[in-house]
């Protein structure tokens, strides 16, 4: 489902580039741990994958798109089609509740709003199901999300990134403030979600422990020659 081939990036204004990965591949379905240390280039990598950024050269297919040879129109509309993602913030909008932040998933993609209809749900019934699939009590669907504790803000942020069925679902650090049972009990949700049709995740932590749960492990420093130079 992802293959990279001879990805170079370099940051505007710098002479080093920050990615030289010759070869990246990821299977559909398949659970990936990227591994890197701070500053090792992984909130770069995501940037590519999910066409914020665009690559000096080589080439980034996801989905049998190259993604740099789309319009910067086309990428964005890519990226909220077929990859939902979970930030290490959450990025959840506080002024909305906990439900409107997760159908907020499908307002910028059509494919995803109609995968929702063709199940038969309205948004907002898809996300309150997303909602307690994670395990948030429906209790809290009315209070506003400046009002969840941490690992509820976090379950709302990945039911709007697994809400319509992207393809992909990114999550870059986002067990950082959670202790070691918590962390694992989230990821074995992300597992659960995810199998119910077949996403592939792509997890990204600089916390190596948590890599025996995944199927393939990636470290930053051993695909990137930049990193393995430096
Ligand atoms: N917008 C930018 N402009 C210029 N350089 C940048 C920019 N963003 C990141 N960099 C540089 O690119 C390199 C990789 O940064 P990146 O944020 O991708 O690392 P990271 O592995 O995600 O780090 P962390 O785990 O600390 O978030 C760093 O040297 C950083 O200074």
């Amino acid at each position: 489902m992802l293959e990279i081939n001879d990805l170079i990036f370099r940051w505007p204004g710098q002479t080093d580039a920050t990615l030289n990965i010759p070869k990246l591949e990821v299977a559909a379905g398949e659970r990936v741990f990227l591994h890197g240390p701070s500053g090792s280039g992984k909130s770069t990598l995501l940037g590519l994958l999910s066409g914020v950024n665009k690559p000096e050269s080589g080439s980034i297919r996801l989905l049998d798109k190259d993604l740099a040879q789309l319009s910067d129109a086309a990428r964005d509309k890519f990226r909220a089609d077929h990859i939902g993602t979970i930030f290490q913030n959450f990025n959840l909008l506080p002024y909305l509740s906990p439900i409107e932040n997760v159908t907020l998933g499908c307002h910028f993609s059509r494919s995803r709003t109609e995968r929702v209809k063709a199940s038969g749900k309205t948004l907002t019934q898809q996300g309150e199901q997303l909602l307690q699939q994670l395990g948030l009590d429906p209790s809290i669907m009315a209070r506003s999300v400046a009002q969840l504790s941490i690992g509820q803000q976090q379950r709302v942020a990945a039911a709007r990134a697994f809400i319509g069925q992207p393809e992909l679902i990114i999550a870059d650090e986002p067990t950082s403030a959670l202790d070691a049972d918590n962390r694992n009990a989230f990821i074995e949700l992300l597992f659960k979600e995810a199998s119910q049709y077949g996403a592939t995740i792509l997890f990204v932590s600089h916390d190596s422990s948590l890599a025996a749960m995944f199927d393939k492990y990636l470290s930053l420093s051993d695909i990137n020659e930049v990193a393995q130079c430096s």
